[in-house]
């Protein structure tokens, strides 16, 4: 089993070509190593663990006076504010960032914080540009050519992005000990290099190969770690390990907190981290911009999802003032979500179903493709004004600079994007039309099928491992699909299929489901991999760039495939109040569920699909009238949620269940 390497500094002017050599080979192998003898007392790191504790043990409301703002980095990040890992259901942790010594402390509350991160900061910085040093020499540069690229490190984030964060993660309560819980999500870190210093409970973990190594703490040395920023730099040769934290097994039994100290490098504002290879592995990116493209990530408190969180928060805050308010606890607010990501999901797609439904019956069908236009029309509109209102506080012109600084002169970040957005609007296309064709349970539950092709393009593309409980889950997702498409006669006791019943345009209709799932795997695992090569903009930014491209080719789809009949019969001919209705809905209701998309964690979107299934059989049989509940289509129902389930938590990391404590 590999093993994180140790390399002792002691006498560096002396050893620095042996020190160089055992650095180099750790960080272009595990990416991780301990260091001893690094000459930082102690003493520091222990007044720093002790004045951290004295702040994070104060109450709630005391620690939310020093809030994180998220314009300096710096200041307290409470529970459940971050997420590092989208499958995660908690990560149980809060932490103090500190960015100067000027910065932001609570003076008022731990007078001592502040002098003691100072102190143990400078001697951080100290050992950071050592080991620059080492790390340029290792490279064949300048042995000043990474440390003159950092030369403002803790000197706030006008000048350098660098964080020392105290973390604290809290003992944990009866309640957190569940499936999904850890400390800190899978992730890599975003700068340069990080050192942690850790207390004695362990936990971390580092991912090498497929495996997950143990990254104890050993007393008295410090931890060192790389960033993306130097895996950019150097062209993979070195790597930013992915890593997290779990919740061990001793501290379920000992019911203790955790608390780590971690300095997060980054090089000076304005450096421009290209490949010193001149190869084109990694688009050259600025330092300040990758930080805080990660950071709006992690926080999901970020741009969009901070606006409609907060307004959620605030409606519910004014609708149940006073003590009520306690009511909006974590869970009231994932149960809110689930509603509201499940509404969207059934409304929409038995709203579109209608419509149709509706137009044969008046034989006044619209043009599949101008519903799609349509719906990318609104949506771009309210983008725009989000962006105006939100983004560039109400000015045009501001909204206009940031527009064109952030699409026209990023080529490079906005034209990857042109791929997804083809795809979302073939997709919505097929979608529509395949309405037109079969029911809403059906379209529902055979669009599950998504799951298994993106989980084919993660191992095409992607390379992932998909474990053999996902790939048995996808067997029965198969079977339970398979179920629903055929048809039991009682009188001849004869099993068939569904399509031999139903006639062609039935056929068409799965087809068209079968390729929007192709579709909508690519676009999920293309995404990913622009995620991976640190191409993702700001949510609302992101969201435009998207939106922009998606009007392109709703536009040329109108005119392409449907260019006459618009013309003969008028471009909104058929559009009846439902059918608006079902565009808005398409619209706002895209934008929400984007927007809240960094609350809802795999499971939390894996019930909202089930519960909206169960809601289409329902409300389709009773409302629209499409009758396909035999016992076959039922029972394979059943099999494609299990399967969804199974799925979903397979990914998950499992906290292991408490042991009793014997006593
Ligand atoms: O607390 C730890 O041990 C590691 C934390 C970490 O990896 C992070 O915050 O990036
Ligand atoms: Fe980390």
């Amino acid at each position: 089993m590999p093993e994180i390497p140790v390399v002792d500094l002691s006498n560096m002017g002396l050893h620095q070509g042996r020190i160089t050599k055992e650095l180099d080979e750790a960080f272009s192998t595990v990416g991780f190593v301990y260091l001893k003898n690094h000459g930082i007392d102690q003493k520091k790191v222990d007044n720093v663990f002790e004045a951290s504790r004295t702040f994070f043990q104060l109450p709630e409301d005391i620690k939310k006076g020093y809030p994180r703002d998220n314009e300096r980095f710096d200041g307290y990040t409470g529970r459940d504010q971050e997420i590092l890992e989208d499958s995660s259901v908690h990560e149980v942790r809060e932490a103090y960032d500190v960015t100067s010594p000027t910065g932001f402390y609570p003076d008022d509350s731990v007078p001592q914080f502040r002098p003691a991160i100072c102190e143990l900061a400078h001697s951080l910085c100290q050992l950071t540009v050592d080991l620059l040093k080492c790390m340029a020499l290792a490279l064949g540069l300048d042995e000043d050519y990474l440390s003159s690229r950092h030369q403002h490190i803790f000197h706030g984030v006008d000048k350098n992005g660098t964080i020392l964060r105290s973390l604290y993660y809290p003992s944990l309560s009866g309640d957190d000990i569940q499936p999904g819980v850890v400390r800190c999500g899978e992730h890599s870190d975003y700068g340069t290099v990080t050192l942690l210093l850790q207390d004695d409970m362990g936990g971390l973990e580092v991912l090498s190969g497929s495996e997950w190594i143990a990254a104890d703490p050993i007393p008295g040395a410090v931890l060192v770690n790389l960033g993306d920023l130097m895996q950019f730099w150097t062209s993979d040769r070195y790597r930013a390990t992915v890593h997290r934290v779990r919740v061990p097994e001793i501290e379920i039994r000992r019911r203790s907190p955790r608390h780590s100290i971690a300095f997060f490098v980054q090089p000076d504002n304005g450096v421009m981290i290209s490949a010193l290879d001149g190869s084109q592995k990694h688009p050259p990116v600025e330092s300040l911009a990758y930080l805080k493209l990660r950071l709006s990530e992690t926080y999901k408190t970020g741009e969009l999802s901070r606006n409609i969180a907060g307004l959620l928060e605030f409606i519910m805050k004014t609708l149940l003032s006073g003590k009520l308010t306690k009511l909006l606890t974590p869970s009231v607010i994932r149960y809110g979500l689930l509603l509201l990501l499940t509404v969207q999901n059934t409304a929409t797609v038995l709203c579109m179903r209608a419509s149709m439904i509706n137009a044969s019956a008046t034989n006044q069908k619209y043009v599949v493709s101008t519903l799609v236009l349509t719906m990318e029309t609104i949506k771009v509109v309210i983008l725009l004004a989000l962006i105006v209102i939100v983004e560039s506080s109400c000015s045009l012109r501001k909204a206009m600079t940031l527009l064109y600084d952030e699409i026209v002169c990023r080529p490079y970040d906005t034209l990857p994007l042109a791929v997804p957005s083809f795809l979302y609007v073939v997709q919505d296309n097929l979608i529509v039309y395949a309405l037109s064709c079969v029911d809403a349970t059906t379209y529902q539950v055979t669009y599950q099928l998504r799951i298994l092709t993106t989980a084919i393009f993660a191992r095409m593309l992607l390379n992932k491992i998909i474990p053999v409980k996902r790939w048995l889950s996808l067997v029965l997702l198969m079977l339970g699909v398979i179920l629903t498409q055929v048809h039991f006669s009682k009188d001849s006791g004869i099993f068939s299929f569904r399509t031999g019943k139903e006639g062609p345009a039935y056929v068409l209709g799965l087809v068209s489901i079968l390729c929007a799932t192709l579709t909508s795997g690519f676009a999920g695992v293309y995404n990913e991999k622009l995620i991976k090569n640190g191409q993702q903009p700001l949510l609302l930014i992101r969201s435009i760039q998207l939106s922009l491209f998606c009007l392109f080719f709703a536009f040329l789809g109108v005119l392409l495939k449907d260019g006459r009949l618009v013309n003969t019969q008028g471009y909104f001919y058929g559009y009846s109040p439902l059918v608006w209705l079902v565009a808005a809905m398409q619209a706002v209701g895209g934008i929400i569920v984007a927007g809240t998309m960094k609350y809802a964690d795999n499971i939390l979107k894996t019930f909202a699909t089930s519960i909206s299934i169960v809601m289409s059989c329902i409300f389709s049989y009773y409302l629209l009238g499409d009758d396909n509940l035999t016992a076959t289509f039922i029972v394979g129902t059943v099999a494609i949620l299990f399967a969804t389930y199974l799925y979903s938590v397979a990914t998950v990391q499992t906290a292991k269940p408490a042991e009793p404590i014997k006593s």
